[in-house]
């Protein structure tokens, strides 16, 4: 066997979990700013008082949640007052779930199956608070989610006002955003605004040097030295810049070495790249995908076949669209019209009004309809 191929249980990967969506990194520089002010939010919290609240801003993986996790994994090592909650919204996105989570944190165990309501478990929750005089610290992962499903009032007023109920309960949140368009302070309503007075905290997108740095840190953990020359490492730092998604750049490193490897090289080639790249690139689009309902999976699939069948000029209006998605699910207009609208939040489809005439509203997707109905399959 020549020596630039890799034998059959050989591998370029040194730890393939350094890779992985939800590994946390060791090392994490350029958010020294960011995990400062996230500390002095919470500060009130570890001395007893109620922690201050905070909107964590910015662009999809600009290192929000790797901050905020990152906070609470300090927080849990330190014996303090605080008990911190993380809640993945993108999963657990009604009133019910978020406080089923917190539940669980405090009590070790689910909540009862069946027949448990929402007002025990939130009674559950602060008494136990009161009891242990404990302090609570949320933090909502992806909260747009919460907008999309329209239930975010109904989780921040039990929240910050359980004082009012349940005298002594302290409650601070941390909500995380990464769709620049929603601005969660003006979404709230004034019951909820009055007390939740967020502290946004910024996380402006990474710039090259900053990509390359964070990437080739974790080359060097994850990979064998020589895997990965130096001028490949700039070409997948140059795509990332172009997809401006730093997760993209972390899972073409994947894909691209995973390719090297299946061509039994013990280095990564530039067509490894531009391969792995056709597939990163539609990471964002991906994840969102999933996160729909069959019924939403649905609906896009129909708007992705209709917008396939027409002629480029062509425009579909939203009351045309339902009247071909009647035909192949089950779905009134008011249903309808929410998941329309969710989509278009989720920026997915584009919904408009059309230029001067009237109040028809027209929809266009965002991205290429086969792309779309082959990640739907
Ligand atoms: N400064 C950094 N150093 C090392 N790795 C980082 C850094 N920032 C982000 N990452 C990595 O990039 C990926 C995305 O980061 P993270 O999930 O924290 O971003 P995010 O801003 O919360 O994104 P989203 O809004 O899409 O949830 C993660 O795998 C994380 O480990």
């Amino acid at each position: 066997m020549k020596k630039d191929l890799l034998m059959w249980d050989e591998t370029l990967f040194r730890d393939p979990e350094v890779f992985e969506i939800d590994y946390v990194p060791e090392q994490f520089n350029h958010r020294e700013t960011q995990m400062r002010e996230l500390a002095f939010q919470i500060t009130p919290g570890l001395r007893g008082g109620r922690p201050l609240n905070t909107i964590c801003r910015g662009l999809p993986g600009t290192g929000k949640t790797t901050s905020v996790r990152k906070l609470l994994g300090q927080v849990e090592e330190h014996e303090s007052k605080l008990v911190p909650v993380y809640i993945n919204c993108q999963i657990d996105n009604t009133k019910f779930a978020v406080f089923a989570q917190i539940y669980q944190k405090l009590s070790g165990r689910h909540p009862p199956a069946s027949g448990t309501s929402f007002k025990q478990i939130f009674d559950f929750v602060a008494r136990r608070l009161q009891k242990e005089e404990k302090v609570l610290l949320v933090a909502l992962d992806d909260a747009n989610y919460l907008l999309y499903e329209n239930e975010i009032n109904k989780i921040l007023y039990p929240l910050l006002r359980s004082h009012e109920a349940y005298p002594g309960t302290r409650i601070g949140v941390i909500t995380i955003i990464s769709d620049m368009n929603v601005d969660l302070s003006r979404e709230v309503d004034p019951r909820v605004a009055s007390v939740f007075r967020p502290t946004e905290i910024y996380f402006p997108p990474y710039g090259t040097d900053e990509v390359r740095h964070i990437l080739s840190e974790r080359v060097m953990t994850g990979l064998y030295p020589g895997a990965l020359s130096d001028a490949m490492l700039d070409l997948v730092v140059e795509q990332t810049m172009k997809s401006g998604d730093l997760r993209v750049g972390l899972d073409l490193l994947k894909r691209a070495t995973l390719n090297a490897e299946t061509a039994a090289r013990r280095q990564v080639e530039e067509d490894d790249i531009c391969r792995a790249y056709e597939v990163s690139k539609y990471l964002h689009l991906t994840f969102t995908l999933r996160t729909l309902k069959d019924e939403e999976k649905d609906l896009m699939r129909i708007i992705a076949t209709l917008s396939r069948e027409k002629d480029e000029k062509e425009e579909m209006n939203a009351g045309g669209v339902y009247e071909k998605a009647k035909e192949h699910m089950k779905l009134g207009y008011t249903r309808y019209y929410e998941i329309v609208k969710k989509l278009d939040a989720m920026r997915l489809i584009n919904l408009n009004y059309r230029q001067g005439r009237g109040r028809t509203r027209v929809i266009s997707l965002r991205y290429d309809p086969n792309r779309i109905l082959k990640l739907l399959v």
